[in-house]
């Protein structure tokens, strides 16, 4: 996997079938976040995540600009909007990173907490970083024309049935556990379809929603512009659909819109939020989940389960990984 991972990126140029060599560093997020988990500390969680994601990639074979990041931070040398990030040699390429999307979920003990990475051609990624929510639809190919974020939630559920076959009270929707969205949770129910509130993580939701078999079979509400973009890239790896539409919530983001000639109202599809057909999508687990299994102990040797797909092949690879801790002594 390796030399053939080489050689694609030497011929192409880009960062594509990386996948295996991009998810070492989701590994390291969840492994360095693993001894947090439960304790409470989610700025332990996260903090040990971001580090060590920071360090896996400066040893993987990119010229990667972080697109979607911790936000433009001066101080702290983490991983912010606008920083360099990979070897630095191999393809340039725009990276969007979520060392831990479910850190409260982590820190709590929770099941869904994952670290996820996109890497995409230089220049793919819509910037998200000045508007934080994204109102969002995510579900699976047959969605593709006919449903629609701008449509009332009741339609866009009975022509998801229809599509699918079923009567509405067959579809589950998933939606973030959150006060703004009890109208939607009553509007949703009001159809007859089920509601599967999630307590944070709606990546892990959107990636759910598109993949057949997950249980769960739409994703709507408003979550974090960043998580859009990263389910966004995982849709553009997986098949199905993923519709964002940017949710100012103050004059400066508003003004930031503006500045960048992006209409209100506008819905972007998967393609908008990550063009290019180089999209390389990775996930490790944190905390046992839908999607993944979180870090465990065999006999002392961490394991790890990881999702990595990209757009060219359109493979996905589960990867189950030892990390044996050598001892330097013993080599
Ligand atoms: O908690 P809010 O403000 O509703 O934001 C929702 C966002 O937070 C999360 O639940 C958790 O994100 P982090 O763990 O990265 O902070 C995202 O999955 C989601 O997009
Ligand atoms: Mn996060
Ligand atoms: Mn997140």
């Amino acid at each position: 996997m390796t030399a053939s991972t080489q050689e694609q990126t030497d011929t192409d140029g880009l960062a594509v079938g990386a996948g295996v060599d991009l998810a070492a560093s989701t590994q390291a997020a969840a492994l360095a976040a693993s001894p947090w988990v439960g304790r409470g500390d989610k700025n332990a969680v996260d903090g040990a995540a971001v580090s060590a994601m920071r360090r896996a990639l400066a040893g993987i074979r990119i010229d990667g600009t972080v697109v979607i990041g911790e936000g433009e931070k001066d101080d702290a040398p983490m991983l912010f909007t606008g920083e360099r990030v990979g070897s630095g040699d191999g393809a340039a390429c725009d990276v969007a990173v979520d060392p831990i999307d479910g850190t409260r979920l982590a820190a709590l003990g929770l099941g869904n907490a994952i670290s996820a990475l996109a890497v995409a051609e230089r220049g793919a990624m819509f910037d998200a970083s000045s508007v934080f929510y994204m109102e969002k639809l995510a579900a699976g190919p047959a969605a593709a024309g006919i449903l629609d974020l701008r449509l009332p939630v009741r339609e866009n559920v009975f022509r998801l049935a229809e599509v699918l076959g079923r009567d509405p009270d067959g579809i589950c929707v998933a939606v973030l556990d959150r006060p703004r969205h009890d109208d939607l949770v009553t509007e949703i129910r009001a159809t007859g379809a089920r509601v599967r509130l999630l307590p944070d993580g709606d990546v892990a939701a959107a990636i759910a929603a598109v993949d057949a078999g997950s249980g769960v079979d739409l994703m709507l509400g408003s979550g974090g512009s960043p998580e859009g973009v990263l389910a966004a890239a995982a849709v553009r790896c997986f098949g199905g659909i993923f519709q964002g539409r940017l949710w100012p919530q103050s004059d400066a983001e508003r003004a930031w819109m503006g500045d960048r000639g992006y209409e209100s109202g506008r819905v972007l599809s998967a393609r908008d939020l990550v063009a290019g057909d180089d999209v390389v999508f990775v996930a490790t687990g944190v905390t046992d989940g839908s999607l993944l299994r979180g870090v465990r102990s065999e006999l002392g040797v961490p394991v790890t389960h990881s999702l990595v797909a990209d757009t060219r092949t359109g493979m996905r690879h589960l990867v189950e990984t030892r990390h044996p801790q050598r001892d330097p002594g013993t080599g």
